[in-house]
Order: structure tokens, then C-alpha cells, then sequence
């Protein structure tokens, strides 16, 4: 048999693309979306997102992390989910999804700018030296010393692991302040057992608990990621943050067949 894909990268975050609209393809074959995604044998992506119809809204999301289980949102995946429904035809340059946490607004430019709207996010977990919240998928926020040379596989894969979070595991993010609305980050993802080039819920989580813990003012920052540049903006009301948007390119890179 023969699956045609498309692949896609936001800011370095990348995906094997797969129009599932006709049903076709075998969802619960965790070693077949873990060999599309193998780097060597396979297609190679941080993750496998199916396009899906769905009878409320334009499309429904359903993502796969490169270990081949489902897992929850994915940000930079939402938004290359949104370029490829654009190229596919199915929306023009505004859409609303369904994705694993609810309905997702969002747009697309003719530069492959994608703005995400994301979850609203009311609980934060301040401790005295990180903060743990959840932007669609659950993000440790930890600022570090010398985030260039920071050990983010070992240092991520020790709190992933640890006591902290137990079985289900949380991504890790590391985090150095550049000025008062720019933050840099590097995220260790769940799912991928390693650090990858950006991760959007990720840069999410670190934009709000910047502004959560007093680092910012700003309710809108910029992240750099290793792959790239982000922008967060969002409303602070009281303790909560509503109107969450995650910005930045969502580039088709390539498409073709593969033999399973
Ligand atoms: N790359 C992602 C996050 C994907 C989900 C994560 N690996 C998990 O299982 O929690 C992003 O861009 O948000």
C-alpha cells in the first residue's frame, strides 16, 4: 500500500501531513506512525497530524507524536494543519478546527504566517523555580543560567521523568530573558523524547508564565526558538489569559509517497 503525505515544518517543528479525509488510513498503528516518522527508515518528523472532516467546523485535528501515540495539542502543528488545509483547498485564509482541547480560530497569510488562537489559560502553578501549566499539552517553564550550552536532553529528560509529573510526563522548557517583552527558549517534548527546534505550546506556556511571574509587562512577546522567531499575544483578566494567539511561518517543504 502507498500513503501520500505532505511535510511541513513551523519554525523547525516538523510533520508528515496525511489528508485522512476519506478515512483510509490505520490510526491505531502506533509502529506505523512511528516508522513515518523515523528519521532513518522512514519519512522523519517530530510528529504525523491526519486532516479529517468533521460536521461542526472546517477540519479536525488529530496528532501523533513521533513515538506514535496520540498526544494532546500540538501548537506549531495546529498552525502547519492550517497551511495544509489552505493548500489542500479546504479553507481559504480564515478557519475554525477542531482539535483534541476544542475549537481552534485561525489564520493564514500569503507569506505562510499562521496565528493560532489557543486555549484560554486559568491555572498556574508558581513555584520557586519553575512554573507548570497547561496551553493544550502540559509545559514546565524553568528560567536557567547559559541556555546556549544548557544540557537540554539530560536536564529535560531527568524532570520529564521524574517525581514532578509521574507517568503522564509533561514537556520541559528552558528559558533565558533577553529584554523585557523577548524570551529564548528550548523545549525537551514528550512524545519525541528529545529536544526539538520549537514547539508551540511550549513558547506559549513560556510567553504567559513570563507575564504570570512578573518577568513581563508585555501581552505581547517574542520567543526565539532554535528554529525560528514566535510572537504570543494574549488578554490578562484577573488571574486568567484569554484571547491567546501563537504566531509564525508554517512552511510546505515537501511531498511524496511511501510504501508501508
Ligand atoms: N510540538 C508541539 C507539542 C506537541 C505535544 C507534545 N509533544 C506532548 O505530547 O505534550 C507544539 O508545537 O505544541
Amino acid at each position: 500500500m502507498q500513503i501520500e503525505f505532505y511535510k511541513y515544518q513551523g519554525t523547525g517543528n516538523d510533520f508528515v501531513m496525511i489528508d485522512n479525509r476519506s478515512n483510509f488510513f490505520p490510526k491505531e498503528d502506533v509502529k506505523l506512525i512511528e516508522h513515518l516518522c523515523d528519521r532513518r527508515f522512514g519519512i522523519g518528523a517530530d510528529g504525523l497530524i491526519l486532516l479529517e472532516n468533521d460536521s461542526e467546523t472546517d477540519f479536525r485535528m488529530v496528532y501523533y507524536n513521533s513515538d506514535g501515540n496520540q498526544s494532546s495539542m500540538c501548537g506549531n502543528g495546529g498552525r502547519c494543519l492550517v497551511a495544509f488545509a489552505n493548500q489542500l483547498g479546504v479553507i481559504d485564509d480564515k478557519t475554525t478546527f477542531i482539535a483534541t482541547d476544542g475549537l481552534h480560530h485561525a489564520s493564514v497569510n500569503k507569506d505562510s504566517i499562521v496565528s493560532l488562537q489557543m486555549i484560554d489559560v486559568n491555572e498556574i502553578q508558581k513555584k520557586d523555580s519553575y512554573t507548570f501549566l497547561n496551553t493544550g499539552s502540559p509545559h514546565h517553564v524553568q528560567i536557567v543560567d547559559d541556555l546556549e550550552h544548557y544540557n537540554v536532553k539530560e536536564n529535560g529528560a531527568a524532570i520529564r521523568y521524574g517525581e514532578l509529573y509521574g507517568e503522564k510526563g509533561s514537556n520541559i522548557n528552558f528559558v533565558k530573558k533577553t529584554d523585557n517583552d523577548t524570551f529564548s527558549l528550548r523545549t525537551y517534548e514528550r512524545g519525541v523524547e528529545d529536544e526539538t527546534l520549537a514547539c508551540g505550546t511550549g513558547a506559549t506556556a513560556v510567553a504567559i508564565a513570563m507575564n504570570a511571574t512578573g518577568e513581563t509587562d508585555k501581552t505581547s512577546i517574542n520567543l526565539n526558538v532554535e528554529g525560528g522567531k514566535l510572537i504570543v499575544s494574549f488578554d490578562k483578566e484577573n488571574d486568567g489569559y484569554t484571547n491567546v494567539f501563537l504566531t509564525g511561518p508554517a512552511k510546505f517543504v515537501f511531498k511524496g509517497t511511501i510504501e508501508i
